[in-house]
């Protein structure tokens, strides 16, 4: 990654929205088309903070007619994929159908994944692969709960997601790999972790990768933050020099404020 810089490491900003379970089809493109106006008005500068959107499955070929016809700058991804590519899998999605929507990325590992539908680590390894088999930008999500947190063994847990999800891929297959650290206990609660826990663990994972692909790697893999991040705690969160964007929820499905949080972000970059 190239362009503006977030910390000391050359590396573009990227805020990234999951819809979740929220938005049908004629929902999602409105709200697009209105984050897009939006960014639009303001002169946002997508080379300086990249937006991207997950819809749910039924929202992407809607999503992509809207990108494609308008010619917007926005990119979107999947929430989700199979580990497998065709077959007998009732209610799976293949990458390749998502690569063929014209996906940028896909969510893997989301905490809500993990814990509701009982992903593992391997799992997860076998969907980061399904994703780089088609082209598509795996998004790693890894995070500590409440219990690890006040336990003091959260980075020690993370990392070992972090490992694990990543296990037997080499650097090479992964090429533009995002990961996104969400503490499980910050998620929608409204509680956010400090700019200095967001450091902690994005610094300890970029050490991580550093170890396990090599500096080159460890220095151009952004490193996103996600629990909680609204527009008006963006900015500290961000002013971390290894945290690289964030992962939202809740406040992306307000196009003025998923707006917002983005200028705030492209300004950081700008003003630097
Ligand atoms: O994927 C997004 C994260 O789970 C954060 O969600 P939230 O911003 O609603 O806390």
């Amino acid at each position: 990654m190239t362009t503006q810089t977030n910390g000391v490491f050359d590396r573009t900003p990227l805020i990234a929205g999951n819809w979740k379970m929220n938005m049908d089809h004629s929902q999602g493109i409105a709200l697009v088309q209105k984050l897009a106006w939006t960014l639009k008005d303001a002169k946002h500068d997508y080379s300086r903070a990249e937006v991207v959107v997950f819809p749910p499955f039924t929202d992407l070929r809607s999503v992509q007619s809207l990108v494609e016809g308008d010619g917007l700058q926005i990119k979107y991804g999947a929430q989700d994929l199979s580990d497998q590519d065709k077959g007998a899998y009732t209610g799976d999605v293949s990458g390749e159908f998502l690569a063929k929507l014209g996906c940028s990325y896909v969510l893997v590992g989301h905490s809500e994944r993990r814990l509701i539908h009982h992903e593992s680590d391997e799992l997860c390894r076998d969907k980061v692969r399904a994703a780089v088999r088609h082209g598509l930008i795996p998004m790693l999500c890894v995070g500590e709960g409440l219990e690890e947190r006040q336990a003091g063994n959260h980075v020690q847990y993370t990392l070992e997601q972090l490992r694990g999800s990543l296990a037997d891929l080499g650097a090479g297959e992964l090429e533009g790999l995002v990961v996104a650290y969400e503490p499980v206990w910050a998620i929608g609660t409204g509680e956010v972790a400090g700019p200095e826990d967001a450091q902690e663990m994005a610094a300890a994972i970029r050490a991580e990768l550093e170890k396990l692909y090599g500096a080159d790697f460890a220095r151009a893999t952004r490193i996103l933050y996600g629990g909680s991040v609204k527009s008006s705690n963006v900015a500290s969160i961000m002013a971390e020099p290894d945290v690289d964007g964030a992962l939202v929820g809740g406040a992306s499905l307000d196009a003025e404020e998923f707006a917002k949080i983005a200028r705030f972000v492209q300004h950081l970059v700008t003003d630097k």
